[in-house]
């Protein structure tokens, strides 16, 4: 089975509306291994795609909207990353991590770290806002830096075309497509998004 990880330049850069695109363009299955709080990204995936497609449980959820390492440390869980396993299937798994990558899962791990473990392909959701070019090329330094296999990026929100050609030329990475604004995000929408999409 083919395995995406879906990491992002921050918190809110629109991971899981770039996973819901992402289950319906590849007809995969969804997966958070790590939830803060509620209400949770399997249920707002849940309403963006068909009823057909598979949503597997969460590793685990925590109560509090945190760092998963303050939000675990909260409910005096030892969270590792080891506890977490993927779930079995023979389709694609859309994998969303949680915030950006460097958020900790512990005192000594990352929830990038987690794309390794699952031996997947990292995607990259960067949103065009002021201070995303900063961000998006940490992230990308960062990735390559690590070695980690990156499929490439999909910017989300208002175009910027010279962040994007920016980010584009100075990372040689593919351009995995462009989410444009959406006045709501629902099954509809995030249909009309598929031709967007190039993967
Ligand atoms: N292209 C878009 N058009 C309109 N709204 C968007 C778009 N992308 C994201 N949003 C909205 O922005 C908010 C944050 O997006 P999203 O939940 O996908 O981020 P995230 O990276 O998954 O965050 P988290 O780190 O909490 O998992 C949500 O309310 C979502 O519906
Ligand atoms: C609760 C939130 N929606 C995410 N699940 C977790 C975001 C953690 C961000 C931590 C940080 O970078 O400071
Ligand atoms: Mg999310």
């Amino acid at each position: 089975m083919k395995k995406y990880f879906v990491t992002g330049i921050d918190t809110d850069s629109g991971k899981t509306v770039a996973s819901a695109i992402l289950v319906e363009k590849l007809k995969a299955d969804y997966w958070k291994p790590i939830q803060a709080g509620e209400p949770t990204d399997s249920d707002a995936v849940r309403r963006m795609v068909g009823s057909d497609k598979v949503i597997h449980p969460e590793g685990i959820v925590l109560a509090a909207p945190m760092s998963p390492h303050a939000a675990a440390k909260l409910e005096n869980i030892d969270l590792r990353a080891d506890q977490l396993k993927v779930p079995v299937t023979e389709n694609t798994l859309i994998i969303e991590g949680a915030g950006g990558l460097l958020v900790p899962i512990n005192d000594d791990e990352f929830v990038i770290n987690l794309a390794r473990q699952f031996d997947a392909e990292v995607i990259l959701v960067s949103r065009n806002y002021l201070g995303s070019i900063n961000h998006t090329m940490l992230s990308i330094s960062y990735l390559k830096d690590k070695g980690f296999n990156i499929a490439g990026i999909i910017f989300n929100d208002t175009p910027n075309p010279e962040t994007e050609r920016f980010i584009l030329q100075y990372s040689q990475l593919p351009c995995l497509g462009r989410i444009e604004p959406l006045t709501t995000v629902d099954p509809s929408t995030i249909q009309s998004q598929l031709k967007n999409i190039n993967l």
